[in-house]
Order: structure tokens, then C-alpha cells, then sequence
């Protein structure tokens, strides 16, 4: 497909495929993009070192690629000096390998000991290596999380890692666009997560298959990066390819000063150039939806996939086809009943979706002077060692802590339950993550999605709760 002429007016995307294409797309063959960012964790890269290796090829461009340990392990607090507990052999086996493979190729590595270490979404704008206009690639499908500073950022294959690895170009072929307009403002006690559940629920599990959403709107404008982070985290849950937000003043504040981000005269030129990394007048995209902040309610899932959620109170939905009809003999919901009141076992905050330090907050804020409900588990797993040091900063392991929950060390942790932190057969959890597949938390485990401050607030309860009730006994305006 042919690319609209630069005077034409443009979409974001389009601005920054155009200016990323090292050979257009053919009949024959996906265009070539140049990669300006890989980053790599343990999971997904050892069959690519390999493939390298087996052909004597070298790492193309080691200093735009940036490797971090996240998804294997463990996050149980140890002692200065203590190894890490590892789960199985090939948790272990996956970590030495990244550390092996980072030192061969002169990678840069967050790895043990770092204080750079975390998951790989929540690390790399952190760090400031995510930065607006850049193409970012990692073996990891919520790299649509970068997608949050105007970059285009998108999860790719093992075999496509090692592609990336050799030649720093990607082979894609061009996707569609779809706006996704969100005009009003959340009401309070609603945040990012609730809004992204809920445009997910709208759009379904595939319903932007095939295409890169643009996020536009006041609502969009309103939130901050974490939150911007947050909706673009899940564009995949919808099937997209990437999620996008144009970058503005907020997001250049997030970046000023940053370990990676240009410095003095160079952030200024940058600046100049990222404000025009924004979709022009009667640019035109391939679908449009709408919706309105304002009418939201905090958000739950009622099922296996995130794309069946509900306001926390409602009651669970009629299924309209066999794939709800299944999801709901999983979780053991019956049509019509409340979501709230459901017997919770186990809350999860964490994950490159809501463990940054807002979310943190957002959860301690309701924790604060409660208690978890005696008989439920509580863990708190901050995304990285960068939010873990600023939590502890300001106290918030402490309220977690005298609140009865665990404080545990940075990684995926619950999210996909690979490092050994998992719930029990049976169990539900409720989580601050992205995905509620079933027994993606530990064999049998129900998953329900939710905010951070649903969290927190069904830790308290016990069960399902609406959050606002928490915040208002607060004092909170
Ligand atoms: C392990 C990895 C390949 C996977 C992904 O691609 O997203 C994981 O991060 C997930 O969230 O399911
Ligand atoms: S936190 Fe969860 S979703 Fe994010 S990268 Fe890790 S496993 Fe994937």
C-alpha cells in the first residue's frame, strides 16, 4: 500500500511509519522498517542468541538495544549477598542465558543488582530509552505500552527478535488506523485502567484487529503518562497492533531529565521536532469510535478475556455467545447475580499495566489506616527498582506492610505467574494486570481485572467492592 504524499494531511502513524521505512511494502514483501529501539527480556530471547550464533552473526546495533530481567524472577525479599530463589532450573536457565548472551554482545543489561532492573514496559520510559517519533520493538505483546509517548511500538515474534538483532530493521506490513475518541472527563475514583476496560469491552477481544488505535480526546489529554501508559499497555487485549497518544507538554515533562532522554539544547530541538508528532487537520483513519469519560464506573472483568468487563455494579451480564457461556462456567458466575459482594482469595497489584509509583499510591491511599480482610493474601509487586525505592521513599511499603500485605521485590510476578508467585486452584484473584486468560495466574486461578484502588478495595472487603465507598470515607473530595 502506497503511503499518503507528505503534503497530504497525515495521521500520527503515518508520520512515523513514513519516516521509518528503509524499503516500502511490495505484493511481494512487508516494507522494512528501521528499528530506532529493541528491548529484549529473558523469555523471548534465547532462540533468537541462538539463531545468531548458529550463523556467526554479530548484534547489528548493541547500543540501541537494552536487556532487562523480569518474567522468571523471583520477587521474594532476600538478604544482601543472597541468591535468588528461582522456581525451576529453567527459570535459572533463562536469566543466566540473557546475562550470558547481554556480556557476549556488549547489550546493556538491567540485570541483578541494577538499580535500573525492571519489567520491561516499565523500564524503558523510565529510563527514558522510550522517547517520541521512535519505532520500538521487543518479543513482547505489551510493548504497546511506548505507544503512550507517541512512538510506535509494537510486540514481535522470537524469529522476528532475531531478525532485529542482526540487521536493526523489522519486516511489517502496514496496518490500519483506528481513532478511538474519548471526549469528557472520568468522574472521580475513576481512572485510566477503567477507561481502557471499558473501550476494550467496547471493541471487543479483536475488534481493532489489524489496526494501530490513535487515542485522541480531552480525557486522553487529562491523564497523566503512568495513565497514558496504562490504556496503551492493553490496546493489544483489543487485538491492535500498537496504541498511540500524540506526545504534548505532559509528556515532555515526564521525559526532562531522564538517563536517557537528550539533555539542555538537545532536549529543546528535540522537543521542537516530537510537537509535530501529532495527526494533521483531515487526516484520515481507516475507522472511528467514540466515548464519553464522563459515564464510566470503575470497571471489573467478568470473564476469561479483559474484553468482558462491567462496571463493578452491575450485574453479570447475559452471554450472548458460546465463548461467554464458557467464560462464565470458568469464573462459576451466573448471569444476573452482582459482581460485587464475590468472595475474593487473593489481589494482586502489580504488572507493566499498574504497578508504577501512582498506582502504588493509588492503592495505598485506600489501604491506609484499613486492614486486609483476615484469610485473603495480598501482594504488592512494584515494576521496578527505580518505583520500588521510590515507594519505599515515601512510606508506601510501610502502609502496605502494617495493612497485612506483602511487599515483594520488582518482575511479572502474578501477572503470568512464572516466577512462582501464583494463586491456588480455585481461587479468585483479583489483579491489577492485563490479562485474566484462564489459569494464567496458577493452574485453576479466576482471574478478575481491575484498578488499582478496586484492588485494594476488595483486599479490604474480602470481595468485589465499588472503591469510591473507600474513598469517600477517606475524607477525599
Ligand atoms: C512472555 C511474553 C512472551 C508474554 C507476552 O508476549 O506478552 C508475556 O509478557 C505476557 O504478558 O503474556
Ligand atoms: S507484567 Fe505481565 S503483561 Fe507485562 S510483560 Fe510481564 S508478564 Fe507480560
Amino acid at each position: 500500500m502506497e503511503s499518503a504524499s507528505p503534503s497530504e494531511p497525515r495521521t500520527l502513524f503515518d508520520k512515523l511509519w513514513d519516516s521509518h521505512i528503509v524499503m516500502p511494502e511490495s505484493p511481494e514483501a512487508p516494507a522494512m522498517l528501521y528499528v530506532d529501539l529493541h528491548l529484549v527480556h529473558e523469555v523471548t530471547s534465547p532462540q533468537a542468541f541462538a539463531m545468531l550464533d548458529e550463523r556467526g552473526l554479530k548484534v547489528r546495533a548493541p547500543q540501541r538495544t537494552f536487556a532487562t530481567l523480569d518474567h522468571s524472577t523471583p520477587t521474594t525479599p532476600r538478604r544482601k549477598g543472597e541468591r535468588p530463589a528461582y522456581i525451576s532450573p529453567a527459570a535459572r536457565a533463562q536469566v543466566e542465558r540473557l546475562e550470558d548472551n547481554c556480556a557476549r554482545h556488549r547489550i546493556p543489561l538491567a540485570g541483578w543488582g541494577s538499580s535500573d532492573r525492571g519489567i520491561v514496559h516499565v523500564m524503558g520510559p523510565e529510563l527514558g530509552l522510550t522517547q517520541p517519533g521512535m519505532t520500538i520493538v521487543c518479543g513482547d505483546s505489551h510493548t504497546s505500552t511506548h505507544g503512550a509517548f507517541g512512538a510506535l511500538a509494537f510486540g514481535i515474534g522470537t524469529t522476528e527478535v532475531a531478525h532485529v538483532l542482526a540487521t536493526q530493521t523489522v519486516l511489517q506490513r502496514k496496518p490500519k488506523t483506528l481513532k478511538v475518541q474519548v471526549d469528557g472527563r472520568l468522574p472521580y475514583g475513576v481512572g485510566a485502567k477503567d477507561l481502557i476496560l471499558a473501550i476494550i469491552a467496547k471493541l471487543g477481544a479483536g475488534g481493532a484487529a489489524g489496526h494501530v488505535i490513535e487515542y485522541c480526546g480531552p480525557a486522553i489529554e487529562a491523564l497523566s503518562m503512568e495513565g497514558r501508559m496504562t490504556v496503551c499497555n492493553m490496546s493489544i487485549e483489543a487485538g491492535a497492533r500498537a496504541g498511540l497518544i500524540a506526545p504534548d507538554e505532559v509528556t515532555f515533562a515526564w521525559l526532562t531529565g531522564r538517563d536517557h532522554a537528550p539533555k539542555g539544547a538537545a532536549f529543546e530541538a528535540a522537543r521542537l521536532k516530537w510537537k509535530r508528532l501529532r495527526t494533521d487537520k483531515g487526516a484520515r483513519f481507516d475507522r472511528e469510535v467514540r466515548l464519553d469519560a464522563s459515564r464510566l464506573a470503575p470497571m471489573v472483568t467478568w470473564g476469561a478475556s479483559p474484553h468482558m468487563a462491567a462496571p463493578v455494579d452491575a450485574s453479570v451480564p447475559r452471554p450472548k455467545n458460546p465463548d461467554d457461556v464458557k467464560a462464565l462456567a470458568w469464573m462459576g458466575f451466573a448471569p444476573g447475580e452482582m459482581l460485587m459482594g464475590e468472595a475474593v482469595h487473593t489481589v494482586f497489584v502489580g504488572s507493566c499495566t499498574n504497578a508504577r509509583l501512582s498506582d502504588l499510591r493509588e492503592a495505598a491511599f485506600i489501604m491506609a489506616g484499613r486492614h486486609v480482610k483476615p484469610g485473603v493474601r495480598m501482594l504488592v509487586v512494584p515494576g521496578s527498582e527505580r518505583v520500588r525505592k521510590a515507594a519505599e521513599a515515601e512510606g508506601l511499603d510501610a502502609i502496605f506492610r502494617t495493612a497485612g500485605a506483602e511487599w515483594r521485590e520488582p518482575g511479572c510476578s502474578m501477572c503470568i505467574a512464572m516466577n512462582g508467585d501464583s494463586g491456588r486452584p480455585g481461587e479468585l484473584v483479583v489483579s491489577t494486570s492485563n490479562r485474566n486468560f484462564a489459569g494464567r495466574q496458577g493452574p485453576g486461578v479466576r482471574t478478575v481485572l481491575a484498578s488499582p484502588a478496586t484492588a485494594a478495595a476488595a483486599a479490604v472487603a474480602g470481595a468485589i467492592t465499588d472503591p469510591r465507598k473507600m474513598m469517600e470515607m477517606c475524607g477525599a473530595a
